[in-house]
């Protein structure tokens, strides 16, 4: 694209060449005019040079103007053409000029004015043919006329300088008039160019109404379609005149006939829910005041049938010059089954599919409304935080569709308890909360804990089970007890774990050294899952004792636990938590493991100590490929299965579970030991003992502490010990301080002992020297008393 500047020089080009011609022509036809003329006015030879030259100028002028005509003038460099133009010109006019060497000043003044009326003609005509590009006229100009006036003014005389003067004069005044001519030449580019201008744009313009015209044609048939066949119903509302008019599509959406609905806002403002009239109504009145972009608002409708419609209402405002709303032009879409999806979501996202009570996203989404809520009454709130006791039992045992059933109950009668103001909520598992709003005094949700604990009084009964069922809860109040909805929860939890501990199936509030607690509980946790990665466990080792020989019987492999930030943690705070979240596995498994690697070393190097006994949880036994691990176990270490005692916790017996009996018979048949622990805190019966995998029972260590101070201690344990007499099971009591208790087990016949009377749990190197140089000293101790 060319610049403008270019585009003038360009046509001033043009125009040069082509008024070109004429003075070319003119040039030679003058020119042997003037080579005759002279020719009989003086002999100089010089004449024939000057007529040869000028002939030969005017030839080349021609042909540049030729090729001129040829080129492609929109894509030729037409300023080279220009410089060649002003070269020749100057030739042309040098050479014009050079005629006037052949002056005399004693010819007849005839020629002498005939010289001089031919330059001066020559400088007058040549101005229409040059003056289009002023330098072409001066660079012809100045050698036409200066050689004569040089001459002129040399000789000196009046008369020659006279006529030199009318000759300065002249070339002046043809210079003005040259100057004129351009002046008038650009203008008349420009007008030229922008007529052209002016033309496009009328075309343009053409061209663009005509298809603006085309396009609204086209945008009033398509809105005509749209009309006639879209599901939207259309409206428009003139408010000069108050008149709404409704499309029949419109009442078609809510089942109405044309005729059977009035177009008019009252019909419209009748039909809608009564839970949405206000503000609606409210929002459009503020729209009027306020017309700003598209009004768009989501209601329901009444359709014919009764039922209401889900619309979504998007209107587009007219506006006069003054800014004035004067029409709402816009359509009414059905929504009602996106309304329906997205409350469907809503429920999936926000409640629990179970129980059907809000989840935990919604539950805390509740607590902060009821804490802004509360910041401007200045009432209370609590959260009491309900966790199911040992509720794991009943799924590890009847599965978790009675789990399930059970859960569902209690969530029946836990919403009988909560007033209709409060939230009950399932944060999962076996984890309830109640968020109790407009709380005067915190004792209110002291009472309402109390109402739940009674509401679990009577059993929960699923196919033909009854369930005695207790929970633990956890009070929290806002403002004392946390500012926001998670500081909240997680010290209602806390509190909750409090009142697991000390007073399982009650309730405590929160107290501030309770979060150190839960702290500690939620770092377990999550230290936990990198524990084994990171080999901070380890296996201790405690003697059994035969308690009439005081030879080592066997040894127990108990877990140990290195936390890098609390040190020691005993299995009794991490074990449970390990089963809560299934880690246990991975951790049995690698217990069971090092302990028969351990028992197979000494085996290999003739320590004798009998069987190496390892503790099983549960969740271990109902996993699918418990069975599995152990065989390959046992066939990675070496260990011969009789050297392999497992020891199950009574409860975990008594949960009935026949993947659990199944698991422990398939054991036992493989010659592995099984012992049961903890015995005496469960209730099994003398019946299912009798049927039970069972090879020893071990007396629980509560019974033992208090064998010699409390009867019922030492009667209960005088029964175990008969019974596994009359079963043929070995009895071995556990947790033996005292040589008095030792004397009493060993008197009523207890076939193996345990506890730090004999050794405290050891490593395994301070094991193989225990049973090197204090074997024997042990046994001498046992046998001395
Ligand atoms: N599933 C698994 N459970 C395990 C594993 N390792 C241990 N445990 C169980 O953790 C509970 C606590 O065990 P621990 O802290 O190791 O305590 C054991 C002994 O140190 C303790 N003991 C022994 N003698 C005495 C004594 O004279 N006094 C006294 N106060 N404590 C004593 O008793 C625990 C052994 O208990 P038990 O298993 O019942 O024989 C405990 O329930 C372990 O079972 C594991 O790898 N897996």
């Amino acid at each position: 694209m060319k610049s403008i500047k270019q585009a003038i020089l360009d046509k001033q080009i043009d125009l040069l060449f082509s008024y070109s011609g004429t003075v070319v022509a003119s040039g030679i036809a003058v020119g042997c005019f003037a080579w005759i003329y002279f020719s009989f006015v003086t002999d100089t030879p010089w004449l024939m040079l000057w007529g040869v030259s000028l002939i030969g100028v005017n030839l080349a002028r021609l042909y540049l103007l030729r090729s001129f005509k040829r080129i492609n003038k929109r894509q030729a460099i037409l300023s080279i053409w220009l410089r060649r133009h002003l070269v020749l010109t100057f030739f042309s006019g040098l050479i014009w000029g050079l005629l006037s060497l052949t002056y005399d000043p004693n010819w007849a003044t005839s020629h002498q004015v005939m010289l001089v009326m031919l330059l001066t003609g020559l400088a007058a005509f040549s101005i229409t043919a040059y003056a289009a590009v002023l330098e072409v006229y001066v660079v012809f100009l100045i050698p036409l006329l200066l050689p004569l006036e040089l001459d002129l003014f040399a000789r000196g005389e009046i008369f020659t300088s006279v006529l030199g003067m009318l000759l300065l004069l002249f070339a002046i005044g043809m210079l003005f008039v040259a100057r004129r001519f351009y002046t008038q030449y650009i203008e008349s580019i420009h007008l030229s160019f922008e007529h052209q201008f002016l033309q496009k744009e009328l075309l343009n313009g053409t061209q663009n109404l005509e298809s603006m015209e085309h396009a609204l044609k086209n945008a009033e048939q398509q809105f005509d379609n749209v009309l006639e066949t879209s599901l939207d119903g259309y409206w428009e509302w003139d408010l000069q005149k108050n008149d709404l008019y409704l499309s029949p599509r419109w009442k078609a959406q809510l089942g109405y006939k044309d005729h059977e609905l009035k177009s008019e806002l009252d019909t419209w403002k009748n039909l809608l829910h009564p839970d949405d009239r206000n503000v609606i109504l409210e929002k459009l009145d503020n729209y009027l005041i306020h017309p700003r972009g598209h009004w768009e608002a989501e209601f329901r409708l009444l359709n014919k049938s009764g039922g209401y419609r889900g619309i979504l209402a998007r209107a587009t405002p007219t506006l006069d010059k003054q800014g004035k709303l004067i029409r709402l032009t816009g359509v009414h879409i059905d929504i009602t089954e996106r309304v329906k999806a997205e409350n469907k979501i809503k429920k999936l996202a926000y409640y629990d599919r179970l129980t059907k009570l809000p989840n935990r996203i919604l539950f805390n989404d509740r607590i902060s409304h009821a804490i802004s809520q509360s910041k401007h009454t200045g009432l209370k709130l609590c959260i009491l935080f309900l966790d199911l006791d040992r509720f794991k039992n009943i799924n590890d045992s009847f599965g978790h569709p009675a789990g399930d059933h059970v859960l569902k109950m209690i969530a029946e009668r836990l919403k009988k308890v909560v007033r209709e103001d409060d939230t009950l909520a399932r944060l999962g598992g076996d984890e309830f909360a109640v968020l109790v709003e407009n709380v005067h005094h915190s004792h209110h949700a002291a009472l309402m804990a109390g109402k739940i604990k009674s509401s679990f009084e009577k059993s929960f009964v699923v196919g033909g089970h009854d369930f005695y069922i207790s929970g633990s809860i956890g009070i929290s109040v806002y403002p004392n007890d946390g500012g926001d909805a998670a500081s909240l929860l997680k010290n209602a939890d806390a509190a909750m774990y409090k009142a697991k501990n000390i007073d399982r199936g009650g309730f405590q509030f929160y107290t501030e050294e309770l979060s150190e607690k839960a702290l500690r509980h939620y770092t377990i946790e999550s230290g936990l899952r990198q524990a084994l990665s990171k080999q901070q466990f380890s296996v201790l080792y405690q003697p059994k004792i035969d308690l009439s020989s005081g030879a080592i019987k066997g040894a127990e492999a108990l877990v140990r636990w290195i936390h890098p930030q609390f040190g020691e943690i005993p299995p009794e705070q991490f074990i449970p938590i390990a089963e809560e979240t299934g880690q246990i596995r991975g951790i049995g498994e690698w217990v069971l493991l090092q302990a028969c690697k351990t028992a197979q070393d000494w085996q290999s190097r003739g320590l004798d100590i009998g069987r190496m006994a390892v503790n099983l949880s549960g969740v271990q036994l109902q996993s699918e490929d418990f069975l599995e691990t152990v065989k390959s176990i046992l066939l990675k270490t070496g260990l011969p299965t009789d050297l392999l005692e497992l020891e199950v916790t009574e409860n975990i017996l008594m949960r009935d579970s026949e993947k659990s009996i199944n698991s422990l018979v398939e054991l036992q048949s493989m010659g592995i030991n099984i012992a049961i622990d903890d015995f005496g805190t469960g209730y099994s019966s003398l019946a299912q003992l009798a049927t039970l995998p069972v090879d020893k029972l071990k007396i629980d260590r509560s019974f033992v502490t208090n064998i010699c101070q409390d009867e019922q201690s030492a009667e209960i344990s005088r029964t175990i010990i008969a019974l596994g007499r009359t079963l043929s099971k070995v009895v071995i009591a556990e947790g033996i301080e005292y040589s008095d208790q030792q004397d009493f087990l060993r008197q009523e016949g207890c076939d193996e002992g345990q506890g730090f009377l004999f050794s405290k749990p050891m490593t395994g190197q301070q094991f193989v020297e225990f049973t090197e140089h204090n074997g024997q000293q042990a046994r001498l101790t046992t046998l001395q008393s």
